[in-house]
């Protein structure tokens, strides 16, 4: 084929200087080059391209039962160390993609978020009726609106704003480690929650039983259950979902207990604003200011704004968990690295001072400290999972990606290659001091622009998630973490363990360490 292409071209090139009957051979012979290119092409379609390799699995049921229920992130990563690290798994129909390479993640859920940015479909979630969350809902302009309105207040410019807000509700973390330091998973969650329904509703909490927080708690425990993909049959089946309630299905019962609690807690929690705002006793936040400004809201409208203030607390308090109790075991564990930052902080604040945000660009080993919790056990090991829009199948770098496919990046293998992050199970904050850059501006750059030679990237780009589904609430977030690990270890000594021996890591979508205690005690003297 490539014989007769050859000379009609050099015949081509020649015969241009030669009149209109070399045009006229010029067009006949590149249809015909046209023709031979567009006949090899569709030949070539029509072998269909290979799916990416995984585990073989069973007839029908393909790899239903070899998805693992608990620490997937781990067997992905042994298997993408065989099989490459993008992997295909088939579950009752349904393609499951795992990326386990900063690569992968990149030039698909970046460079291609147009296509890569919708949420799969489960039952159960559809059942309760999380798809309208902003967490979960497909692409398409309901998620636009979320991410617009989201930015407004969570933007990077706009969470300076709420800094002083942080600065007085980490109050509540220390005086709660004064007084009953062994209670510390208590008082990291209430300086979270206070925190979050304060900016999210404009709530002052009062106590663990203020019913505002118990409805937000209720709608976050459901949640964190229910969103489970595969936790319930029906996920795996979804026609059972059509089966009367009267057959006793316990997921039909579960689905319609939650489905009440989300829509009342909903309308409730707006209600209390929308009050606040007409007798002029609201506080500034997240639904104040939705409410004032749209003062003719649709339903629709009045939906939304519900969901985006909601979230705020119930997608930003688990996380922010997660992120400081590790923070509390890392420091347990690690001594040496703990006395460095408190080091820097006498120097830097002074002490016995509460460090604020106006330290921050002089603390950088306490920065690097922050970025190695985030590396060493991600509060999201694997992000959330991203679909692959229904409408048409990909082709990455020669295999199939099917349309609807379940998309799963493998936070923790990133943060785990040893190619990125040398000894990457060692707590290293000092690897990132090589590689400091600003603050503001590494939290900008998303994981797509992570060259592959660049070491110890900043881990931020992976854990918070990635492209058009990347965590609104990071900016925020990272704040609150970086005023809570600043002002603890400005005033206390944490650790050794008293719990024995190293504790693991809970093994669901969202995770943290299992129950350990240690030492708290308010610093003595400087280091
Ligand atoms: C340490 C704390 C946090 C971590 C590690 C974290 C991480 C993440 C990750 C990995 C995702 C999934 C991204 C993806 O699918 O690619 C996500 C989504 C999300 N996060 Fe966060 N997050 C945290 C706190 C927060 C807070 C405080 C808020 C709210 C103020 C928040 C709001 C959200 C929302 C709304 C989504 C869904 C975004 C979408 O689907 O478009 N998160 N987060």
């Amino acid at each position: 084929m490539f014989g007769v292409l050859l000379p009609q071209s050099n015949m081509l090139s020649l015969s241009i200087h030669e009149g209109a009957s070399s045009i006229q051979n010029f067009t006949i012979a590149a249809g015909i080059v046209l023709l031979i290119i567009g006949i090899f092409r569709v030949s070539f379609r029509g072998q269909p391209l290979p799916l990416p390799p995984g585990p073989k699995g069973y007839p029908i049921i393909k790899n239903a039962f070899d998805v693992p229920p608990k620490h997937a992130w781990l067997k992905y990563h042994e298997w993408s160390k065989h099989l490459g690290d993008v992997l295909h798994l088939s579950a009752v129909g349904q393609s499951i993609i795992v990326l386990n390479s900063a690569r992968a993640i990149s030039e698909l859920l970046e460079g291609r978020s147009a296509i890569y940015s919708d949420r799969p479909w489960t039952a159960m979630t559809y059942e309760v009726g999380y798809q309208d969350s902003p967490v979960l809902t497909p692409s398409g302009p309901r998620h636009r609106t979320f991410r617009r309105l989201s930015s407004e207040v969570l933007g990077p410019r706009q969470v300076q704003e709420w800094r002083p807000l942080q600065e007085q509700k980490v109050q509540i973390l220390v005086r709660g480690l004064l007084d009953s330091p062994q209670s510390f998973w208590t008082h990291i969650r209430r300086y979270t929650a206070s925190l979050l329904l304060e900016l999210s509703h404009g709530q002052v909490i009062q106590g663990d039983d203020d019913p505002f927080l118990k409805v937000a708690q209720e709608i976050n425990n459901d949640f964190s259950e229910l969103a489970v993909p595969g936790r319930y049959l029906v996920d795996i089946f979804p026609g059972l979902r059509f089966l009367p309630s009267w057959v006793g299905l316990a997921s039909k019962k579960r689905a319609i207990s939650a489905r009440k609690i989300v829509k009342q807690g909903l309308r409730w929690t707006y209600r209390q604003v929308e009050n606040q705002v007409a007798n002029g006793t609201a506080r500034p936040s997240f639904a104040a200011s939705l409410i004032e400004r749209n003062t003719n809201p649709s339903q629709e409208e009045i939906y939304i704004h519900q969901w985006v203030s909601l979230v705020t607390y119930t997608a930003g308090g688990d996380t922010s968990l997660s992120a400081l109790t590790s923070f509390f075991l890392a420091m347990a564990l690690n001594p040496d690295k703990q006395r460095k930052a408190q080091a820097e902080i006498d120097r830097v604040v002074g002490f016995g001072n509460r460090p604020t945000f106006g330290h921050r660009s002089n603390l950088q080993y306490v920065e690097s400290l922050i970025k190695e919790v985030y590396r060493l056990n991600p509060a999201f090991p694997m992000a959330l999972p991203h679909a692959l829009n229904s409408k048409t199948d990909d082709e990455y770098r020669g295999w199939k990606i099917p349309k609807g496919s379940t998309v799963i990046a493998n936070t923790w293998a990133v943060l785990h290659d040893a190619n990125l992050y040398p000894s990457p199970f060692e707590f290293l904050p000092e690897r990132y001091l090589e590689v400091q850059s600003s603050h503001e501006h590494s939290l900008k750059e998303p994981a797509a622009h992570t060259e592959a030679a660049e070491m110890n990237p900043d881990p931020r780009k992976f854990a918070f998630g990635y492209g058009r589904r990347s965590c609104p609430g990071q900016y925020l977030i990272d704040d609150t973490i970086f005023i809570a690990v600043a002002t603890v270890l400005a005033l206390f000594d944490i650790g050794p363990l008293t719990s024995g021996s190293v504790p693991g890591y809970t093994p669901y979508v969202i995770s943290q360490p299992e129950a350990f205690a240690c030492t708290i005690a308010p610093r003595t003297k400087a280091d």
